[in-house]
């Protein structure tokens, strides 16, 4: 499929989110990069959003918690070309009563492709990359060409 470009500003979106047995995790990996992430814009699913704010004092653009839609929220902005980076803490060793709504923000990420980092080492290395803090371009899917594809 033919790619086309997306120039992103230097001050990004990124998502937070995590599950219960992971927030301290996030939490914890927050307050390391807390000088970063407090010069980008910040959304989080409801109930990660809050402990973020509380432990680090970031703010936080708070969606709807993850079971109740927060998950699809998120990635309904992915779509939507508004978050640049994903930060999803899941917990592979917990079973989620939303897991396809986990599986579709997960998806769409690799759709829209955007940075996604399921533990604290992939997160140091996305939030150390000069694409989080500099001007860049990526490429996104041609979806005129796949709706016309979809149309034949
Ligand atoms: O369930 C989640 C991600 O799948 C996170 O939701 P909360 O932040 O509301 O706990």
């Amino acid at each position: 499929m033919q790619t086309k470009i997306q120039t992103l500003p230097s001050k990004k979106n990124i998502a937070l989110v995590a599950h219960d047995g992971k927030k301290a995790a996030l939490k914890a990996w927050c307050l390391t990069h807390k000088n970063v992430l407090q010069t980008h814009h910040l959304f989080a699913t409801g109930t990660t959003g809050h402990v973020i704010e509380k432990a680090t004092g970031l703010s936080v653009e708070k969606l709807l918690s993850g079971p109740m839609g927060g998950d699809q929220q998120i990635g309904a902005k992915i779509a939507e070309h508004q978050i640049h980076m994903l930060v999803f803490f899941w917990d592979p060793l917990a079973s989620q009563p939303h897991d396809p709504d986990v599986k579709a923000l997960l998806r769409l990420a690799a759709v829209w492709n955007i940075p996604v980092a399921c533990n604290e080492v992939t997160a140091d290395l996305l939030i150390a990359s000069p694409s989080i803090s500099d001007e860049i371009t990526r490429d996104l899917p041609d979806y005129q060409g796949y709706l016309a594809t979809r149309l034949d």
